[in-house]
């Protein structure tokens, strides 16, 4: 039985810093256990600030032996840095040995299949199919995500298609509320493939949203409701972020 897990930290800083500890811990122990592990990770301001702080602190994790993947992305230009790949290798990829054909990043705008996200997504659904004996996706030890303040998780946003798909692991989303409107993104079954699901947020904000998710929001009003790990679920909270928890 998966178990949801809510930590409260002073600030960002000691948010990042507990997260680093347990994913350290996590994919070492994968990969003692397995020879190797899997990851998604997203973007925004916490998700970013984890992967610096690993880049400076990852402990013993072999990079070389961990699978990397994206649960979300912007569909624009290679290089433009508002991709979520884009700033995950500044922050860290570009910094530690991982290997190249480890790493699994989304399509970009003027990539390999063209300015479709239908077919990207399509791509990328199939990446993940063929790295997993049969099952849809990888089991992935971590799936981190960020959340925005109305609750979107990777680009699932509230009352949307992408946030109600229940057979599809990975969509295009066309009209995206937060720019850039074109992405693409891991839905709500693929988040739920993983392991060890932890939302990294922080900020006053996005309090009303972690209170509603906690509480049992339906995913559609909330989409981070919906994310939840096959053995865990971990919110990593600043006293912003949880400052209207007392009142669920
Ligand atoms: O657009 C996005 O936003 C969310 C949350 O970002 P944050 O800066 O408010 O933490 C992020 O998780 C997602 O990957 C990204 O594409």
């Amino acid at each position: 039985m998966s178990k949801t897990s809510i930590l409260q930290y002073l600030d960002a800083q000691a948010l990042v810093d507990a997260a680093r500890s347990r994913f350290v811990e996590v994919v070492t122990a994968a990969q003692a256990e397995r020879g190797s592990a899997s990851v998604v990770l997203t973007g925004g301001g916490t998700g970013i600030a984890l992967l610096e702080a690993l880049r400076d602190d990852s402990g013993s994790i072999d990079w070389g032996k961990v699978d990397i993947y994206f649960g979300d992305e912007r569909f624009l230009p290679s290089g433009d840095p508002e991709r979520n790949e884009v700033q995950a290798s500044q922050a860290l990829l570009d910094h530690v040995d991982v290997h190249p054909d480890r790493v699994f990043r989304m399509a970009a705008s003027d990539g390999p299949h063209g300015s479709d996200p239908e077919v990207a997504a399509a791509a990328y659904a199939q990446i993940l199919h063929s790295r997993s004996e049969g099952e849809p996706t990888p089991a992935f030890d971590i799936h981190l995500l960020g959340m925005g303040g109305e609750g979107h998780i990777n680009s699932l946003f509230p009352h949307t298609d992408a946030v109600r798909e229940e057979h599809s692991f990975v969509v295009a989303v066309e009209n995206s509320p937060k720019p850039p409107p074109v992405r693409i993104t891991l839905t709500l079954p693929a988040v739920r493939r993983a392991q060890h699901v932890w939302l990294l947020v922080s900020g006053a904000n996005k309090a009303d949203a972690v209170a509603a998710a906690v509480g049992g929001a339906d995913s559609d009003e909330v989409p981070s409701a919906g994310a939840l790990g096959t053995e865990a679920t971990v919110w990593f909270l600043d006293s912003g972020a949880a400052s209207k928890l007392d009142a669920v």
